[in-house]
């Protein structure tokens, strides 16, 4: 069946930025057909009309890195560096978690990132003491697309690292295709400093023969720099690059201390870069020269992290602070203009977490968008500068409806999907429950 968009201004976010206003998108089987100047025999032709209202409409935003199941720790352990916040305060707090805990806080995660206009999401997720396929079975209620993955730590005796290494590449495989295609799988070692070089190894293993992508945690902190260099001779990226480790496609998270020869060799192996501005700097670990990285043509995508480290999960106040700290690291405002940063929270993050459908309104796409309603709103007029306000004066409560793959997930800021009042009450009912 063939759907009409009509009345809206569309902003494709395509190689060649283009808007079209009152223009027209055409949906048939969950892609988009057609996306341009209306058409009146187009309209004629299609089954169904949607009119969009004087709306804008952009593809879905995408994080590339997330905890989801974190959620409920949000506002717990505010105002530490990361090595005291892990180890103090979250990997206990963690440790407490039970399935009914995780399942509450995954829709928690999912009901903030959908109403705040994310549609695709590459997530890592702390199996411990929680049915992992439980867990799931809540995202792929929701509609999103992600990615996941079960993530590797070397914790325990070496039966239990055994045991966890099995049961991460059971659930890699089980889910690399599943919920209709919407959902997949990467392998996804923590991070050079909470892995040993076994399970690296490991990770290696399990990604080559699976045919999947990696997802891990490097170059966060100089701390992580100074211990892994003192443990294995090399810095993290030299290390992971002698393991095999960016053999594989690999998305790193944070990258905020990298050296030149550092850059040249995520350049080389196509490693990409999952960025969470707000997250570093909360934690104390720094700013990410994203300049560089995008010099050197490395894939870079925008990214939250957990809520416990942002504090929540709203993708326009993380792009608007990347580019925001691009121009005061620089002294200079050219750096990181609107479009481009646009442009690396859609579909240059999709392109960098393997998801080459999605990121933005271009013919053969997924069809995944987002509408925002700006008559009614004092900051988003006037109204000729959409393009400008969409980065640096929109937020993710102005966001209206959502679709992924053509269906209307949040309509009129409703989650369709998710029970938000159930939701909320039982966050606050399971929270109570954990020793602080
Ligand atoms: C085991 S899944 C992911 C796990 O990582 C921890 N975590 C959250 N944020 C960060 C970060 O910025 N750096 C390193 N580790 C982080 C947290 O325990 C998550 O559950
Ligand atoms: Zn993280």
């Amino acid at each position: 069946m063939k759907t009409a968009y009509i009345n809206a201004a569309f902003f494709t976010m395509d190689q060649k930025n283009q808007i079209f206003n009152n223009g027209l998108m055409i949906i048939e089987n969950e892609m988009i057909i057609y996306i341009g100047s209306f058409q009146n025999q187009l309209v004629e032709e299609a089954e169904n009309i949607v009119d969009l209202k004087g709306k804008w409409v952009m593809p879905g935003l995408v994080n590339t890195h997330s905890h989801i199941v974190m959620t409920l720790l949000r506002g717990i352990g505010d105002d530490m560096l990361l090595k005291p916040w892990l180890e103090t305060r979250i990997w206990p707090l963690e440790a407490q978690f039970t399935t009914e805990i995780a399942q509450v806080s995954t829709e928690l995660g999912m009901l903030e990132m959908l109403k705040s206009g994310t549609t695709s999401f590459s997530d890592m997720f702390n199996p411990k003491g929680i049915d992992a396929d439980a867990v799931m079975e809540k995202i792929g209620e929701t509609g999103i697309r992600g990615a996941f993955s079960y993530t590797i730590f070397s914790l325990g005796t070496e039966k239990e690292q055994q045991a966890h290494l099995l049961e991460a590449e059971r659930f890699a495989k089980k889910y690399k295709t599943s919920a209709n295609g919407r959902l997949t799988t990467m392998v996804a070692p923590h991070s050079p400093y909470a892995c040993t070089t076994e399970a690296l190894l490991e990770s290696v293993r399990i990604a080559k023969e699976n045919e999947l992508m990696i997802h891990i945690h490097v170059s966060e902190t100089d701390y992580e720099i100074a211990d892994i260099q003192q443990r294995y001779g090399h810095r993290p990226v030299e290390y992971l690059r002698r393991l095999g480790i960016f053999d594989s496609p690999t998305v790193m998270a944070h990258g905020v201390v990298l050296n030149e020869e550092e850059r040249e060799i995520l350049k080389a192996y196509d490693v990409r870069v999952a960025h969470n501005p707000i997250s570093n700097l909360k934690l104390g670990s720094g700013v990410a020269d994203i300049v560089r990285l995008l010099d050197h043509g490395i894939k870079v995508g925008i990214a939250t992290d957990g809520v416990a480290s942002n504090n929540n999960f709203d993708m326009f106040e993380e792009m608007r602070t990347a580019a925001l700290l691009q121009k005061g690291m620089y002294k200079d405002a050219t750096k990181l203009p609107a479009k481009t940063t646009l442009s690396l929270a859609t579909r240059v993050g999709a392109e960098a977490i393997g998801m080459n459908s999605t990121g933005s309104l271009e013919q053969g796409k997924q069809a995944d968008f987002i509408t925002i309603y700006p008559y009614d709103k004092e900051h988003l007029q006037p109204l000729s500068e959409a393009a400008s306000h969409l980065l640096y004066a929109a937020n993710g409560r102005d966001v209206c409806d959502v679709y992924i793959n053509g269906q209307l997930i949040v309509k009129d800021r409703s989650c369709l999907t998710i029970d938000e009042e159930k939701v909320i009450y039982e966050t606050n009912r399971l929270q109570a429950k954990l020793k602080r």
